[in-house]
């Protein structure tokens, strides 16, 4: 199926604009689990199981688990996810981007090892490092647009020879001539409202995966404000708050009552 055919399903079904970012530091598991790295796909396992009706999407990180060698445990997490929530979106947060030969290996890893839904992707090597993802059909590929981090500026706020901002340009061709087939989508932050609101009228029905709810500071309310259009997908990551609201036996019980409360506050700002 469509990525965004699947996002549409999981949003209306479980009326909910939440993603749970699966970040999964051993440091900060539970008793019991803390400090080790096999146990990995437990803790993943048993967020997922806490939050999938809660949700329109998951968002490992896979940078968390190939620091600790557990590939074969994010494997085992995407087959599992597959499996307990077959109707909830799979989006793998990679940020890749490189030259066309080496893009069509990391595709093959995101699409093919790991069987994602959607993959981040860093814009900036151009058009030719996009394209190899786009062989996969119904596959979403999310661009890096304006980033939630500080330092997301230093770059993303340049202002080009056409007047627009480099974030805008990349709002513009993802919304544009980059858009072959109707399956990109732009990573925005909940931290910058304002430039929210400038890509969401750049880009009025792309979907946009906004982090920086949460562990961030970013503004449930303000998010929602920004980037709600009724025909534009949102999808509003939040990893750390949800991930780690308890460190006792009952972790996965506290997930799930920060991720219902942070759907609630997203569906509350929704317009009537
Ligand atoms: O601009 C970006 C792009 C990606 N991220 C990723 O989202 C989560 C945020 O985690 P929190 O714990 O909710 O802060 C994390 O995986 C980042 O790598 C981002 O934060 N900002």
């Amino acid at each position: 199926m469509h990525f965004n055919a699947q996002l549409s399903q999981a949003s209306h079904g479980h009326q909910s604009l939440l993603c749970v970012g699966l970040d999964p530091d051993p440091a900060r598991f539970p008793a019991g689990m803390k400090g080790d790295s096999r146990r990995i796909f437990d803790f993943c396992a048993r967020i997922v199981d806490a939050t999938k009706d809660l949700v329109n999407a998951f968002k490992p990180q896979i940078a968390y688990f190939a620091a600790h060698r557990a590939e074969d445990q994010l494997e085992q997490l995407m087959a599992y996810m597959k499996r307990v929530a077959p109707g909830v979106p799979v989006i793998l947060d990679a940020k890749r981007g490189d030259i066309g030969s080496t893009a069509e290996q990391y595709a093959r890893e995101a699409f093919e090892r790991y069987q994602a839904d959607a993959v981040t992707l860093s814009p900036y090597m151009g058009f030719d490092s996009i394209e190899p993802y786009l062989k996969y059909e119904g596959k979403g590929l999310i661009l890096l647009c304006r980033t939630s981090n500080p330092g997301g500026s230093d770059l993303q706020f340049e202002t080009l020879a056409n007047g627009d901002r480099l974030f805008e340009q990349v709002a513009r061709l993802a919304a544009g001539r980059w858009n072959r087939d109707g399956r990109l989508g732009l990573v925005v932050g909940a931290t910058f409202p304002a430039e929210l609101a400038r890509v969401r009228e750049l880009a009025p029905t792309l979907p946009l995966l906004i982090p920086g709810v949460g562990a961030q500071g970013g503004d449930a309310a303000a998010t929602v404000k920004a980037a709600w259009r009724p025909d534009g997908p949102i999808i509003v990551n939040s990893s750390r708050a949800v991930l780690y609201a308890g460190d006792g036996e009952d972790f996965a019980q506290k997930a799930r009552q920060v991720a219902q409360a942070t759907r609630d506050a997203l569906n509350a700002a929704r317009p009537a």
